[in-house]
């Protein structure tokens, strides 16, 4: 639809219908009466009663909110809002392949420290309360609320999106934005599923987001400590975004209401992509921003289901979103052909620099931030499968991990209770420029590979994970696409060429009849040989030309792997708590029961079974602190559990 709509001055809502009659019929005989001869009119020009009831309804719907602003575009086609931006938003280009380029200003990635949940009856007793989820009160949203609504009503025109959040019509959510730049509305219509003309018929939204991203937040609220202000209330089912135009919090503002509804409702959110095989195996990837889930799930042998954002349900898997928001750094043709030409008519590009006089993209140039984006709808990848739903379970999981400190191998086969353990630790880097301030990989515990967008307690989606582990099989492997040879500074993040290898010998079950060794400390089961990747890449061990500067490195990261997982210790069970790295020979913590007790021991079947690898150097031969020395520090927010902490969670 591309749909102006002019709103109400005064007159009343009766008023207002006759006037947009008396329009209608004006403009139809204009139409009839033009030239010599009738002429013929168009189907849009045809008197349609119907269209009148949804523009009146629409109308009526956003004038309930405050907002009086005259002229507002409902789901605009992308070419009038490729215009509308070029007219009026500053930074706004077209690329050489059609794309819209478009500059989200000072905030060019997320800002978790900004965030904030309103604490309020309907979900506060669900909310995992703490960093990662600041609690605001109602009184200081409110001031914010009506601060970003007087701006949207001082805008010439606004922006409006009706779509749908998740493909399964079973729980999809209906998302309203209201917007004052085009990019924002392009951005979400590409990221949603967009409603059908029938589905937009009487479409109450059941989630709003108000996007006053280009002025400030009232820094004097309490509560609020700086500019920018990304606010979520889940009882009124609202959003408010001041102070930030970066695109991506509007993304991941839906993705935060998802991890809250699902579990409500049964169903497990997952920070992951899917693609599923010729043959209907399904695949997912978890990981944090920037660990390949959107990169390797483009994959041209597979077909997507998404990159970033699922929920695997009681039948199946289906996508949050109705496109992508690949990273742009580096990118080329060569090495992601997928993504390199989604970004064409249609697409945003957010952040990239470019030459301009011919108007192409420098994907290489990080002169505004590292974390340049592309945003396309799933239909620009050429084996997408829309509707975005598969009714099939997964038959592998891959854990990626993004590890600075490259101790972790580029691949290792889990056990059911080594999937828990990593999936409750989350260990990982956060990559340049995805939050506002992280310059350099940083390690991190991100719980469930996607702590900023957590609203329950980490343990809640693990355990339902792991019935779902339990229930449907699946292989599960760890990934590290971050770097090896040494830690970030003196080592080189793994080539994607080799990563794609390993993720094609998991699809080809080229690694069922390898054989295994262990790997010290983490106890991981590494396959000796991976097709076209070099052996001497697979074991960080022989892959470090320092072996002493390798133990130091694996000895510091266990220790914090121990550390991280005491907070969660007690609400698992023995067999995933010494399912981490065993650092003295003992075991950290005391057995306990939970709902994922019913996970045994040995190893899955498929394949051959691990053995012990007798050439690793031992760390108790190297016994000095490093935790002094290392180059990478942990950072604070994720992997930290602070306000409430349940011992008892289930789901609501
Ligand atoms: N071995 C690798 N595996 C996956 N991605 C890699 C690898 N090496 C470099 N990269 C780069 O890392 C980035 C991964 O980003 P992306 O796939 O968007 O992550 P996510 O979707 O998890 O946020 C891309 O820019 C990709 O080109
Ligand atoms: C958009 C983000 O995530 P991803 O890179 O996973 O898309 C983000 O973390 O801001």
């Amino acid at each position: 639809m591309n749909v102006r709509r002019e709103q109400s001055g005064p007159g009343g809502d009766h008023g207002r219908f006759l006037e947009l009659l008396k329009k209608q019929i004006e403009a139809n005989l204009k139409t009839s009466t033009h030239g010599e001869q009738s002429a013929p009119m168009t189907k849009r020009d045809m008197f349609d009663l119907s269209q009148f009831q949804d523009e009146y309804a629409f109308e009526h719907s956003i004038s309930q909110y405050g907002i009086q602003v005259k002229s507002l575009y409902h789901n605009a086609s992308p070419a009038v809002l490729y215009e509308l931006a070029l007219k009026y938003e500053a930074g706004s280009y077209i690329s050489d392949t059609g794309a819209l380029m478009c500059s989200s200003g000072v905030k060019t990635g997320r800002s978790p420290q900004d965030k904030r949940l309103v604490e309020e009856s309907t979900s506060s007793d669900d909310v995992w309360w703490g960093r990662v989820n600041i609690k605001l009160s109602e009184a200081s949203y409110a001031t914010n609320r009506e601060r970003a609504i007087d701006y949207l009503n001082l805008q010439e025109r606004l922006y409006v999106v009706d779509a749908f959040a998740g493909w399964d019509p079973e729980y999809r959510v209906r998302i309203r934005v209201i917007a004052s730049r085009a990019y924002h509305a392009l951005f979400m219509q590409n990221m949603l599923v967009m409603p059908t003309k029938e589905e937009l018929k009487n479409f109450e939204p059941d989630f709003i987001i108000y996007n006053a991203g280009s002025f400030p937040a009232n820094r004097y609220a309490d509560g609020i400590t700086s500019q920018t202000a990304v606010l979520l209330h889940f009882g009124r089912g609202e959003m408010v975004l001041l102070g930030t135009q970066y695109a991506g919090e509007m993304k991941k503002g839906v993705f935060t209401l998802m991890m809250y509804l699902m579990p409500k409702m049964g169903q497990l959110p997952l920070h992951s992509s899917c693609n599923v095989g010729p043959d209907g195996d399904v695949t997912l990837f978890f990981g944090l921003s920037g660990t390949g889930k959107t990169t390797l799930s483009a994959d041209p042998r597979r077909s997507l289901i998404g990159d970033d954002e699922h929920v695997w349900t009681d039948t199946g898997v289906f996508n949050i979103e109705g496109g992508c928001y690949a990273k742009c750094i580096g990118l080329s043709h060569e090495k992601e052909p997928e993504i390199y030409d989604a970004i064409r008519f249609g697409a945003v590009l957010e952040n990239v620099c470019f030459d301009i006089d011919q108007r192409n993209p420098d994907y290489d140039d990080t002169g505004v931030t590292e974390n340049t984006r592309a945003c396309y709808p799933l239909q620009h990848i050429p084996n997408a499968i829309t509707p975005a739903v598969t009714q099939t379970h997964p038959t592998n999981i891959i854990l990626l991990t993004c590890d600075a400190f490259g101790v972790l191998p580029p691949i290792a086969r889990l056990t059911p209770e080594q999937v828990m353990y990593h999936f409750i630790s989350g260990y990982t880097a956060k990559v340049a420029g995805t939050e506002q301030g992280i310059t350099e990989p940083q390690a991190t515990f991100s719980s469930c590979f996607g702590a900023p967008f957590l609203v329950r307690h980490p343990i809640v989606y693990a355990e339902m994970l792991a019935d779902k582990l339990k229930a449907h099989n699946a292989a599960a492997w760890l990934i590290n696409t971050g770097w090896v040879g040494g830690g970030y500074g003196k080592g080189s993040r793994i080539k994607l060429r080799y990563t794609r290898a390993m993720i094609d010998a998991i699809h080809d079950k080229a690694l069922e009849d390898v054989e295994y060794e262990t790997s010290q400390i983490f106890n991981l089961s590494v396959p000796k040989h991976v097709p076209n990747v070099p052996d001497d890449v697979l074991m960080p061990s022989r892959s470090w030309a320092n072996k002493t500067e390798y133990m130091k490195a694996l000895s510091k990261l266990s220790q914090l792997f121990v550390k991280n997982f005491e907070t969660y210790a007690d609400q698992c069970p023995p067999e995933v708590q010494h399912a981490g790295p065993v650092t003295s020979g003992k075991l950290p913590h005391p057995p306990s029961s939970s709902a994922m007790a019913h996970l045994q021991s040995p190893q899955p079947s498929r394949g051959a079974s691990p053995r012990a690898n007798e050439t690793e150097p031992h760390p108790e031969n190297f016994p000095e602190d490093i935790s002094k020395g290392g180059r990478l520090e942990l950072t604070g927010v994720e992997g930290v559990l602070n306000g409430v902490h349940k011992t008892k969670t289930e789901v609501k």
